[in-house]
């Protein structure tokens, strides 16, 4: 039968990646990306930004909306505090699937808590069912049109304080303008656009960087 995308990711993975080195996993995903099948990690260009916001906010807990195989889990874990937790919400079982075999190779397992489940189910359960007070960090990278109302969501569960960050992928590409519009506009956040480009290639894109001012 058919190998599917994740999955030729996930062998592109364990072939040329080290166990236990999460720069080796996420080098080979981007090697396999550019050069043999395009699929839709957050990529290296807007990976370094991700990189400079995650290791400025230093934060103790991550919420990351959107798994995928993995890859922006990875690079996010492996600039994390020793005590720090990152939960990731993957939607797609067969994604889930993949990134957590790609969270083991990575030898990250400690730091990760992947559930395979809706955001709007699993957001409001984070206080009750993984113990989190409050976020400092949420990466969106999940579906454009689920930007706003899982943001509202997360005002409304009280998971924001004074100084958390959200992180948006694909602001432009494929864009999500009604959340740009919202936290552009609102007085409760400072927002900031890093402009980069699509992951692999030339098309404009970028993350949004909004603090939430309590
Ligand atoms: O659906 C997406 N979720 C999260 N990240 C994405 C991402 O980084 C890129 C894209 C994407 C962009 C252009 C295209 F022609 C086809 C797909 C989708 C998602
Ligand atoms: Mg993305």
């Amino acid at each position: 039968t058919q190998s599917t995308r994740p999955q030729r990711l996930l062998g592109a993975v364990q072939k040329n990646a080290t166990r236990g080195d999460p720069r080796s996993v996420v080098k080979a995903i981007d090697e396999f990306c550019r050069h043999k099948e395009w699929a839709m990690n957050v990529g290296d260009e807007k990976g370094c930004i991700l990189d400079s916001v995650v290791s400025e906010l230093n934060p103790a807990t991550v919420l990351e909306l959107g798994t995928y195989c993995g890859y922006s889990t990875v690079r996010i874990a492996s600039l994390l505090p020793p005590h720090a937790k990152l939960i990731t919400l993957e939607f797609n079982p067969d994604y889930a699937k993949i990134a957590c075999q790609v969270i083991a190779w990575a030898g990250l397992e400690d730091k990760i808590q992947l559930v395979e489940g809706s955001s709007a189910e699993w957001i409001p359960k984070m206080k009750e069912h993984f113990g989190v007070k409050m976020l400092d960090l949420v990466f969106m990278d999940h579906w454009k049109d689920d930007y706003l109302p899982d943001t509202k969501l997360l005002e409304d569960c009280g998971l924001l304080r004074k100084g958390s960050v959200l992180l948006a992928d694909n602001v432009i590409c494929p864009g999500s303008p009604d959340y740009l519009k919202y936290v552009r506009r609102s007085p409760r956040y400072k927002s900031q656009y890093f402009r980069s480009h699509l992951e692999y290639t030339k098309a404009e894109d970028g993350l949004e960087k909004s603090v939430f001012l309590g």
